[in-house]
């Protein structure tokens, strides 16, 4: 069943962080339930280590139901590692943290994960219909829904969910047959088939071509907006969502910065978040550039010719 229709709202102003910490947000926290208002997650001042190393600290952020967000930064500064943290994978060293009102990893199949790409071999023989009707069998997330033990059911769901994605053209041939585009669609289908509140996404666009790109964006902003399910998306550009989103969260070590993507993806805001002269560029088709935003501290020095605490050239979107 969907969560009750919540008008998707975003702050006034951009929320610099580290902020003190509240216990607002947990409101909710020990009957598991969603009231109308309460996010449907919550982090106040969390952070999180691996190793010796504190990839982010005093993070606050609030996503309602139907709202979509984009989490961006750097590469390695741990964007994948918040999607980790809000699937309980990956413990939060300090903070307080709520998914649905609960501790992350409690809320089951009301949370939906897409991890980052996974490619198909081209001989592969099983069937995207298949390949969403996995999502139905596993309990990685909780206990099977009833009707996910009734075969006529399950059935139904999986031809649904294969429709609302578009993929009822191309469901049944070989996953491996299928382009980049298709493929992701239906691992969208896959984790939209328990009926998750929460759809946390790691760079579901990373490696399709632009007009695919802009058709799954479109995809997740409909899914988000008309289903009222709230996405979390790590995206490496924000450009093809851009116009999708209701709110970004902008990590940086330290810290993080959320808020309409309009009052974050500025000069000003990053400047100030990475402590370092960042400048937010606008083409003339509308997409945003940033230019000097450090890489974080766990990136390859490589991948953007630049090494910890340095700077980089212009990226190739807002975000990383
Ligand atoms: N289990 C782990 N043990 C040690 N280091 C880890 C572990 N998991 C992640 N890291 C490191 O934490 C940092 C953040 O990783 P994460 O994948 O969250 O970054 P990211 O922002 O998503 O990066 P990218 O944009 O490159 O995908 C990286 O330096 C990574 O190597």
């Amino acid at each position: 069943m969907n969560p009750p229709p919540v008008s998707a709202s975003v702050d006034a102003a951009p929320k610099a962080v580290p902020a003190p910490a509240t216990t607002g947000a947990t409101t909710g926290a020990t009957t598991g339930a969603t009231p109308a208002a309460a996010p449907v997650v919550a982090l106040r001042a969390a952070a999180v280590r691996v190793g010796a190393r504190t990839l982010w600290s005093g993070v606050d952020l609030d996503v309602q139901a139907g709202e979509f967000v984009a989490v961006l930064g750097p590469n390695g500064v741990g964007k994948s590692t918040l999607v980790k943290v809000l699937l309980g994978v990956v413990p939060a060293a300090e903070g307080e943290i709520r998914v649905l009102g609960r501790k992350p990893g409690e809320a089951g199949s009301r949370v939906g994960y897409l991890p980052q790409r996974r490619s198909f071999d081209p001989s592969l023989r099983i069937r995207g219909v298949d390949i969403v009707r996995m999502g139905l069998d596993g309990d990685r997330w909780g206990i099977p829904l009833p009707w996910a033990r009734n075969r006529r059911a399950q059935q139904e769901r999986v031809r649904e969910v294969i429709e609302l994605v578009g993929a009822s053209a191309y469901a049944h041939r070989p996953i491996g047959q299928c382009s980049g585009g298709e493929q992701q669609r239906l691992l969208i289908a896959q984790a939209l088939v328990r009926k998750p509140e929460v759809l946390l996404l790691d760079e579901p666009l990373d490696s399709l071509d632009l007009p695919n790109q802009s058709a799954v964006a479109a995809l997740i902003g409909r899914i988000c907006h008309q289903e009222q399910v709230a996405v979390v998306m790590v995206a490496h550009d924000v450009n093809p969502i851009l116009h999708h989103l209701d709110r970004v969260v902008y990590i940086a070590e330290g810290g993080a910065v959320s808020g309409r993507p309009t009052e974050v993806i500025t000069s000003e805001t990053l400047t100030r978040l990475y402590r370092t002269p960042v400048e937010v560029l606008s083409t003339q088709d509308g997409r945003l550039v940033v230019v000097g935003q450090p890489e974080g501290a766990g990136a390859h020095s490589g991948v953007h010719g630049a090494r910890a605490g340095e700077h980089t050239g212009a990226h190739a979107g807002a975000g990383g």
